[in-house]
């Protein structure tokens, strides 16, 4: 009697569900609401363990979280490395693991580039919702990676703006 191997879930297919940034924002209000309830929320997350690897220039961060209201237990793998000029390979790599909370089993292997790509820009717009000035009209962004085009998805989807500018 073999296990059920985890299912592997890549960016195509991750994409695929979140293919409007703003999909994201009910399920992170809600988790924000619950990890600021303390205690009463439910949500355990310590802080990200972050590992160097200074003979490359780089680390390796994990995350795990648990949230009793959706009872689920997971954590995320990111490494980041200096980005070396015209490399291929993206400065930010993530691989998020779900558990099966009441055994441990590992349940699925997910992409985390494309979570983390949309996650972060999702709660850069939910704080900027709570306090974008009503006359805000010029979209700023610093750099023009992976999260410069995910804000400005996200950014352009809820507001309303002039303009947009980018520098990098
Ligand atoms: N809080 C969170 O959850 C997360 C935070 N982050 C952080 O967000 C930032 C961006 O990440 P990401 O988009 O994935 O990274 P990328 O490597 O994809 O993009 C970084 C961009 O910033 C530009 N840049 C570098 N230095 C400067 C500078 N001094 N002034 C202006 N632009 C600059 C780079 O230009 P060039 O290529 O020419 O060097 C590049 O366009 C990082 O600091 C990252 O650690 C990322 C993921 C999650
Ligand atoms: O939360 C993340 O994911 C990251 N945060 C800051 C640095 C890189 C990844």
């Amino acid at each position: 009697m073999g296990s059920t191997p985890p299912a592997f879930i890549g960016a195509e297919e991750v994409e695929k569900h979140l293919h409007r940034a703003s999909l994201l924002l009910p399920a992170l209000e809600a988790a924000l609401a619950n990890f600021s309830a303390g205690a009463a929320g439910g949500v355990v997350q310590p802080v990200r363990t972050v590992l160097p690897v200074p003979r490359h220039s780089g680390y390796l961060g994990v995350m795990p979280a648990y949230s009793a209201a959706d009872d689920a237990l997971t954590t995320k793998l990111v490494t980041f490395y200096e980005h070396l000029k015209d490399s291929s390979v993206p400065s930010h790599q993530a691989t998020v693991l779900l558990f099966d909370p009441s055994n441990g089993t590992l349940k699925a292997v997910l992409d985390g580039s494309v979570i983390t790509a949309k996650r972060t820009a999702a709660v850069s717009a939910i704080a900027t919702k709570l306090l974008m000035p009503p006359f805000a009209e010029v979209l700023c962004i610093l750099g023009a990676g992976v999260q410069a085009y995910s804000h400005y998805d996200i950014f352009t989807e809820l507001f309303t703006f002039k303009e947009v500018r980018i520098t990098s």
